[in-house]
C-alpha cells in the first residue's frame, strides 16, 4: 500500500476533521469528518478557497465571522499555529450551527515557503451546549442572587482561603472579587458589630460549638452610607479536636429590610409619641377570641403594667362606681348591637388616681371587632373647672372689665352693670375712661398705667362716675395679662364701690373728731385746728385769738331740769356759737359745759387783734345770755369767757394757750359771771404755780408727802362708831396743803389714782391694826373715792386687792360716793357697788342734796348712808330751807332704810337741831378736827374716858 494513501486514508477515518489547504487556500484535501461537519462533500469541498462563501463562521459569541478571521486566512496571514479557535458552522443544510474547536498550522519547505495549512476541528457543540447551559444557569444563579442580594461564601480556616460568589464583594460594599482576605471584610464591618461578627464564629467553630449561626451586622460603604448584612453560617468541616475548620454559608442583603423595620419601629415610635402627647390611645376587642388589645398609651393612662393583659372585665373595673354601670351598658350594647359610644368618665388608676377620661367605641362586625379610643382628659377637665371657677369668680360681687391690649372693653361682668350702671353693650368697645370722674388729674392716670406697666398691677382708690352721673369711690386694681411671650395681651380690672365704707370710715371720724351731742369739733379737733392755726398764723402774721367759754350755772339746770333738758341747751349753745363766728373760725366743745372758740386771720397789731376778739366775745355773751326755750319753758343760761391772743412772736405750746384762755375764764367767773376777761400776765403767775403745783404732786406720792387725818363720826348715845379719813400733803415749801387745793388737779391729772389707791390702802392698813385694840376694833374708815377711780375697769378687783393684803375687815370699810359721780355711768357704778357689797364694803353718799339727786336711781343703789352736807347743817338755825332739806334728807334715807349722818356739825344747837329731825350721828368740829393717827387716837381715848365718867 502507497504510504501517503495509507495516511490519507487515516485521515479520512480518523475521528478528526481535517481539512488541508493550498498556499492559495484552495482545499486540497478533507477527510469524511470534515464534510460531515461542514455539511458539504467531498466534491464540493475540492478545490473550494478559504474565501468560499459556502460556508458561513461565525464566532463564539454568534456574530459573522470576518473573512481575515476565518482559520485558514489567519494562518496564511500570520504563518502562526492556532489553536483551539471555537467556531460556529452555519450552513444552509444545517439546522442549527455545528461548533467545532479548530487547530491549524502552516507547513514550510526548505526555503520557507508556505506548502501548504493543515486545519483540524473537531465537534464541541454538544460541549458547548453544556457549556451554555452551565453559563446560562450560572447567569441566573448569579441574576437571582444579585436580585435577592444574596451572596454565598466558604472559608477554609486553614488555608485561610475564603471562596465567594461573583457579588459577595459587592454586597460588602467592596469590588468585585478582588483579592480579599477575612480582615477586609471585618475592617469594613460596622466598629460596633465587629466584636459580635468574630464572637459568633469563634463560638460557633469552638470545640462543640453549635455549627450553625446567623446574625445581622452593619457594613460601612466607602460612600459612608450603612448597608445591613444578614450572615448565615455552617461549620462544615471539624478537625480531630473538634475544632471547625470550614465555614460556608451565606449573606444576604437586608437593607432594606433593616430600613422598612426602622422606619415602622419610627413610625410606631412617633405613634407612641403622639399618642403620649395627646395622652390618647386605642383599643380593639375581637369580638370571637374575647382578647382585648391596648396601645401603650391607655396602659399608660390606667397606670397599669404594658405586660399585663387586660380583659374588658378588668378594665371596667377601673371606672369609678358612678362610671362603672355607664360603661359597662356602653360595652354590651356595642358588641350586641354594635351601637357606638362616646362617654366622658372617669377612672382611679392602678396607683388611685382619679382621672377623667374620654372613651370612644365603634364596631367593625366585619372584621368582628369592636375598636375605639381612649383619651386623659384629666388636664381639660381640670381646666374647664378652673374656667368655670373664673367665670363664676367673674360674676363675682366685686366689679370686673377686661379691656384688649389697647385699653378697649372686651367684656364687663353683672357686678360692673350694678355699680356703674353702664351695661354690658355700652361698656364694651369704650375705654376704661368712660367711668372717669374728673376728680383726678392726667398725671394720676399716667402714673397708674406706668406702675400697670412696670409692674405688671396697680392697685388703689379712685373716683369714679356712674352712668347716672353719681360719682363714687372705689378700690381698683388693674392686672396686665400677659401672654406666652411675655407680653401684655390684655388688662383686667377689679374694683369695689367703698362709698359705705367712706361713708363708715366718715363717721368713725367724725366720731373721733366732733362732739356727739353738739357735732362741734371735739378737743382733738380742735388742738388739731390750733396747730394749723398757730403756723398759719406765724406765717401771716395775723393774730390768732381762743375764747374758753363756760356756762354759768349750767349745773343748776342739769339738775332741776333733767339731762335731757341740759342736753338740749348745749345743743342749742353750739348753734348760737357757731352763728357768732366766721366760717374760718373754729367753735368746739371742751366738756360738759365748756367750749372754746378758735379766732383766726385777726389783725395783726396786737390792739386791733385784742378789739375784735373782745367785740366778737361780747357777741358771744349776748347771744349765750337770750333765753332758751326748750320742751315749753323758758330757760337762762349765761356764760364767762377767757379770752387770749396767740403771741406769734413768743409761740407758746398749745396747752400754755388754753391755760391761759382757761384762767381768764376763771377770772371772768370770779368778776361775777356773764362777763369777758382777758388773760392778763399776772394770771401766768398762778397757772404757773397751778402747773408747779402739778410737777410736785407727781412727786408726792414717792417722797411719802402724803398723811391721813381721821375726823371721828359719833352716834348720840354710842359715842365714836367711825371716822373719815381725810388727806393731808404736807409740801417741803409751801406746808400743809388741804385737800381743796389739789384734789381736784389730781383728778385733772389722773394722779387722783395712785393718790387714791394709796388712801384706800393706808386706811385699810388702819382698820387692820386697830382691830387688835379692843377700844377700835369696831370703828368704821370711811373713805371718800373720786369719780375717776370708780370708773376704772379693774377697781372692784383693786379694792379687795388691797383689803386682801390689808386683812382688813371689809364690813368696817365705807366708801363715800359723791351724788354727782353718780349721774353719769349709773348701770357701771351699781354693778361695782354691788359686787363690793357683796363683800361687805358699806357705801356712803356724800355732799347728798347739793347736787341733782334723782330717787329713781337712788333706791337702786346698794347705799347705807346719806350725808347730810355740810352747807345745810351750817345754817340749819337760821334758814329754814336748809332745814327742811335736812329733814327731808333724814325722811328719805328712813324710808330708804338708810343711816344718816350730819357733817360739819360745829354747835350743839347744831347738833339740837338735827336731832330734833330725827339724825343722830354727826361729824363735825364739835367733836373734833381731823386729826393725825397719834392725835385721833388719844383723843379716842380720852373721850371713851370722859363718856365713862359721864
Ligand atoms: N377723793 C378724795 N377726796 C378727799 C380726800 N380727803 C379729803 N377729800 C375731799 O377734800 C375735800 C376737803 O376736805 P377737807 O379739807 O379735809 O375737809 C373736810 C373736813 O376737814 C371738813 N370738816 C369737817 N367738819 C367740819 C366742820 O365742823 N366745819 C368745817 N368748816 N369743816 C369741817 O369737811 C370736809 C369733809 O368733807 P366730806 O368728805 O364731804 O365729808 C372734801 O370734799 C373731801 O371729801 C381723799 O382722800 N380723797
Amino acid at each position: 500500500m502507497n504510504t501517503q494513501y495509507s495516511q490519507l486514508e487515516l485521515l479520512r477515518c480518523l475521528n478528526l476533521a481535517v481539512v488541508v489547504h493550498a498556499p492559495d487556500t484552495r482545499i486540497i484535501y478533507s477527510n469524511i469528518l470534515a464534510c460531515e461537519l461542514l455539511g458539504l462533500t467531498e466534491e464540493q469541498m475540492q478545490g473550494k478557497k478559504g474565501i468560499d462563501p459556502a460556508w458561513n463562521f461565525i464566532t463564539e459569541q454568534s456574530t459573522v465571522m470576518p473573512l481575515a478571521d476565518y482559520p485558514v486566512n489567519r494562518i496564511i496571514s500570520s504563518r502562526q499555529r492556532l489553536k483551539n479557535l471555537v467556531l460556529g458552522i452555519v450552513s444552509p443544510h444545517l439546522t442549527e450551527p455545528n461548533w467545532v474547536s479548530v487547530d491549524g498550522f502552516p507547513e514550510f519547505d526548505l526555503n520557507g515557503e508556505l506548502t501548504q495549512v493543515i486545519i483540524n476541528f473537531y465537534d464541541v457543540t454538544n460541549l458547548k451546549k453544556a457549556q451554555e447551559q452551565l453559563r446560562q444557569s450560572e447567569e441566573l444563579l448569579r441574576l437571582s442572587s444579585e436580585l435577592a442580594n444574596v451572596a454565598a461564601w466558604e472559608r477554609d480556616l486553614v488555608t485561610g482561603t475564603i471562596t465567594r460568589s461573583s457579588n459577595h464583594d459587592k454586597l460588602y460594599g467592596l469590588s468585585e472579587l478582588g483579592p480579599y482576605d477575612f480582615n477586609t471584610f471585618i475592617n469594613v464591618t460596622h466598629p460596633e458589630d465587629r466584636e459580635k461578627f468574630t464572637l459568633f464564629i469563634d463560638s460557633a467553630i469552638a470545640q462543640g460549638g453549635a455549627d450553625q449561626y446567623k446574625f445581622d451586622f452593619r457594613i460601612h460603604y466607602p460612600d459612608q452610607s450603612i448597608h445591613w448584612l444578614n450572615v448565615v453560617g455552617q461549620v462544615i468541616a471539624r478537625d480531630e479536636n473538634g475544632v471547625g475548620t470550614k465555614l460556608r454559608g451565606f449573606i444576604t442583603d437586608i437593607t432594606d429590610r433593616k430600613q422598612a423595620e426602622l422606619a415602622v419601629h419610627k413610625s410606631q415610635k412617633l405613634l407612641a409619641e403622639t399618642e403620649q402627647i395627646g395622652k390618647v390611645g386605642g383599643w380593639e376587642f375581637n369580638i370571637d377570641s374575647g382578647k382585648q388589645t391596648w396601645t401603650e398609651e391607655v396602659y399608660h393612662i390606667h397606670e397599669l403594667d404594658p405586660e399585663s393583659d387586660p380583659s374588658v372585665a378588668i378594665g371596667i373595673n377601673f371606672y369609678t362606681p358612678t362610671s362603672k354601670p355607664i360603661i359597662a351598658l356602653a360595652v354590651d350594647r356595642i358588641i350586641k348591637y354594635g351601637e357606638p359610644f362616646d362617654l366622658e368618665l372617669e377612672i382611679i388608676t392602678a396607683k388611685g388616681n382619679l382621672r377623667n377620661v374620654h372613651a370612644i367605641g365603634r364596631a367593625d362586625f366585619e372584621n368582628r371587632r369592636v375598636y375605639g379610643f381612649f383619651q386623659d382628659i384629666t388636664d381639660r377637665k381640670q381646666a374647664e373647672v378652673q374656667l368655670r371657677i373664673a367665670a363664676t369668680a367673674f360674676e363675682s360681687q366685686q366689679g370686673m372689665m377686661v379691656t384688649d391690649i389697647n385699653k378697649s372693653i372686651i367684656s364687663v361682668n353683672k357686678a360692673f352693670t350694678t355699680i356703674t350702671g353702664y351695661s354690658p353693650e355700652q361698656a364694651i368697645g369704650q375705654t376704661p375712661s368712660l367711668l372717669q370722674s374728673g376728680r383726678h388729674e392726667a398725671d394720676f392716670y399716667q402714673s397708674l398705667w406706668a406702675s400697670v406697666d412696670a409692674h405688671g398691677s396697680w392697685q388703689g382708690e379712685i373716683w369714679n362716675r356712674r352712668q347716672n352721673g353719681e360719682i363714687y369711690p372705689e378700690i381698683l386694681s388693674i392686672t396686665a395679662v400677659k401672654n406666652d411671650q411675655g407680653h401684655t395681651s390684655h388688662y383686667v380690672g377689679v374694683f369695689s364701690d367703698i362709698s359705705a365704707r367712706k361713708a363708715i370710715e366718715e363717721k368713725v371720724e367724725h366720731l373721733a373728731f366732733y362732739d356727739s351731742l353738739t357735732g362741734l369739733p371735739n378737743r382733738l379737733l380742735l388742738i388739731d385746728r390750733m396747730q394749723q392755726a398757730l403756723s398759719s398764723s406765724v406765717r401771716s402774721g395775723a393774730k390768732t385769738a381762743l375764747l374758753f367759754v363756760d356756762l354759768d350755772e349750767f349745773k343748776n339746770i342739769n339738775d332741776t331740769a333733767g339731762h335731757p333738758i341740759g342736753d338740749k341747751l348745749l345743743q342749742m349753745v353750739a348753734k348760737r356759737l357757731e352763728s357768732s363766728v366766721r366760717e374760718g373760725d373754729t367753735v368746739a366743745r371742751w366738756g360738759g359745759d365748756e367750749f372754746v372758740v378758735l379766732l383766726e386771720g385777726l389783725n395783726s397789731s396786737t390792739e386791733e387783734a385784742a378789739s375784735q376778739a373782745a367785740s366778737i366775745g361780747e357777741k358771744i355773751l349776748s347771744l349765750l345770755a337770750q333765753n332758751y326755750r326748750l320742751d315749753g319753758f323758758e330757760h337762762q343760761c349765761t356764760a364767762s369767757i377767757g379770752v387770749t391772743l396767740v403771741d406769734t412772736q413768743n409761740l407758746q405750746n398749745i396747752d400754755n394757750c388754753l391755760q391761759q384762755a382757761d384762767l381768764a375764764m376763771y377770772q371772768a367767773k370770779g368778776a361775777g359771771k356773764n362777763t369777758l376777761r382777758f388773760f392778763e400776765p399776772q394770771m401766768q403767775a398762778s397757772m404757773s404755780a397751778r402747773v408747779a403745783l402739778q410737777t410736785d404732786l407727781r412727786q408726792a406720792i414717792y417722797l411719802k408727802q402724803f398723811s391721813l387725818h381721821y375726823q371721828a363720826q359719833v352716834a348720840e348715845g354710842i359715842g365714836i362708831v367711825g371716822v373719815e379719813a381725810l388727806i393731808r400733803w404736807t409740801h417741803p415749801e409751801h406746808g400743809l396743803i388741804p385737800p381743796a387745793n389739789f384734789i381736784h388737779i389730781a383728778e385733772e391729772t389722773g394722779l387722783i389714782l395712785p393718790i387714791g389707791s394709796w388712801v384706800l390702802e393706808t386706811a385699810c392698813s388702819q382698820l387692820a391694826s386697830w382691830a387688835n385694840i379692843p377700844v377700835m376694833a369696831d370703828l368704821s374708815i370711811s373713805v371718800n373715792v373720786s369719780a375717776r377711780q370708780f370708773m376704772q375697769v379693774d377697781w372692784v378687783d383693786q379694792v379687795l386687792a388691797i383689803i386682801k393684803n390689808t386683812g382688813a375687815n371689809p364690813n368696817l370699810l365705807k366708801l363715800e360716793l359723791t351724788e354727782s359721780m353718780l349721774a353719769q355711768n349709773t348701770e357701771d357704778i351699781i354693778s361695782k357697788m354691788t359686787l363690793l357689797k357683796a363683800h361687805g364694803i358699806g357705801f356712803s353718799l356724800d355732799d347728798f342734796g347739793t347736787g341733782y339727786s334723782s330717787l329713781s336711781y337712788l333706791k337702786l343703789l346698794p347705799m347705807d348712808q346719806l350725808k347730810i352736807d355740810s352747807s345745810f347743817v351750817r345754817d340749819i338755825l337760821i334758814d329754814p330751807n336748809d332745814s327742811a332739806i335736812a329733814q327731808m334728807v333724814i325722811g328719805l334715807a328712813k324710808n330708804l332704810g338708810l343711816t344718816v349722818i350730819a357733817e360739819g356739825v360745829e354747835t350743839e344747837a347744831q347738833r339740837n337741831a338735827l336731832s330734833k329731825l330725827g339724825c343722830y350721828e354727826y361729824q363735825g368740829y364739835l367733836y373734833s378736827k381731823p386729826l393725825p393717827i397719834r392725835e385721833f387716837e388719844a383723843f379716842l381715848n380720852r373721850f371713851e374716858k370722859s363718856a365713862l365718867q359721864e
